[in-house]
């Protein structure tokens, strides 16, 4: 295997700090083409979908890429806005957000977005965070809960992208923060604030997205991650067990996906006599189509035509000053030790180094 080619090592090279807001990412448009591409490369990563290769991809290529995408561009046309698709949105202005927080506290790094799926991608982030000289990088996944499927998969994704580099930074990973205090938090003012404008439901249902069953009894601590979100957020409103429900979402194909499921559930609710029920997704830190259409639309829908009356969706954290503080001090957490508070002259000295980085990355191609 041939190893990239660097830029010569400088004596005394002061290397700047990164950080990586990684999601799953989104199409670039609302259109079967661009969905079918973005779908192929998401549904050919082997901790999504965990059929030997030969025979998923036959399926892939005969049973859902000529389909899906059509189907998909439509319920993503419901939810697409002026700026582009929702997800990629509130991650670029949470990662905007982010920096500047980040920055008022006294940091001096880099703050990106990359998608796992899509653009911008984690190598042509990783890349732009070495020619801006960072030599030491924080990957942040926007997944609260540790999953295989999502987690892990961007992990692949970054080793995968140093596998072919000579001169790899120094790495840390955030894997989760399921019961962070202030994810919690940010979670709980965001329902408080809502039941404030709109009054209490009969129910308050926390769905979140599935994954196959056997992913659980295979050891993957992600349903026990989702519960346990759920019960720190029940018990900072004060729910009893009878007043919330746990759900999962978006299953996929045929097999068995964590249970119980959202949309029958909500049917059930609504049929038990249930007339109004809130949903929120806690495991989802931006709103997207799963949430926006397949809940807020669809899922309402379902609700209402089983006989329930009011049906409530209670947005995701998006921008909430609270979520940016949570994810500052997160970030915060995992930077500890790495130099990002230094002084005027030191900051010189890395500013007039990332310059020489870029220049000579820009002679040598590795800039786009
Ligand atoms: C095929 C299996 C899938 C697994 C496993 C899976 C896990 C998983 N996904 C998210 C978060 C999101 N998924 C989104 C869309 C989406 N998910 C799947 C399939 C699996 N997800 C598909 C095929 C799609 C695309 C839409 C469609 O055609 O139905 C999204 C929204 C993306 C957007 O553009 O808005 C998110 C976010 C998690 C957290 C997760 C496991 C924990
Ligand atoms: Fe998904
Ligand atoms: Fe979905």
């Amino acid at each position: 295997m041939a190893f990239e080619r660097e830029p010569s090592y400088r004596h005394g090279t002061v290397g700047k700090v990164g950080l990586i807001l990684a999601n799953l990412g989104t199409p670039d448009a609302p259109t079967p083409s661009a969905v079918r591409s973005y779908l192929r490369q998401f549904l050919s990563d082997p901790r999504v979908v965990e059929i030997p290769a030969p025979v998923w991809q036959i399926i892939l290529n005969l049973f859902i890429l000529p389909f899906r995408p059509k189907a998909s561009a439509q319920k993503y046309a419901t939810i697409w806005t002026k700026e582009g698709s929702p997800l990629k949105v509130h991650t670029e202005k949470q990662a905007t957000l982010l920096r500047g927080f980040l920055g008022e506290n006294g940091h001096t790094l880099e703050v990106a977005y990359a998608m796992r799926y899509g653009n911008p991608s984690v190598p042509d982030v990783l890349r732009k965070l070495k020619a801006a000289g960072c030599d030491r990088i924080l990957i942040l996944p926007l997944y609260p809960q540790y999953s295989g499927t999502t987690t892990a998969s961007v992990f692949d994704a970054v080793f995968s992208h140093y596998e072919k580099v000579r001169n790899v930074p120094e790495l840390r990973l955030v894997k989760n923060y399921h019961d962070d205090s202030g994810y919690i938090q940010a979670l709980k003012e965001t329902v408080l604030k809502h039941w404030e404008q709109h009054g209490h439901p009969d129910k308050l249902v926390m769905s979140f997205h599935g994954v196959p069953k056997r992913t659980l009894s295979l050891g993957d601590p992600y349903h026990c991650q989702c519960h346990k979100t759920a019960r720190l957020l029940a018990a900072e409103l004060g729910l009893g067990e009878d007043q919330y429900l746990v759900t999962f979402q978006s299953r996929f194909g045929k097999a068995e996906w964590l249970q119980p499921y959202t949309a029958p559930s909500l049917q059930q609710l609504a049929q038990q006599g249930v007339k109004r029920v809130d949903v929120i997704c806690p495991g989802f830190v931006g709103d997207c189509l799963e949430t926006l259409e397949e809940i807020a639309m669809e899922a309402k829908h379902d609700f209402i035509a089983a006989g329930g009356t009011d049906f409530r969706y209670i947005p995701c954290l998006n921008e909430h000053p609270g979520w940016i503080r949570a994810l500052a001090r997160i970030a915060e957490d995992h930077l500890s030790g790495w130099p990002t508070r230094i002084s005027p002259e030191m900051k010189a000295i890395q500013r007039q180094n990332a310059e020489i980085a870029l220049v000579r990355a820009k002679a040598m191609g590795a800039e786009e």
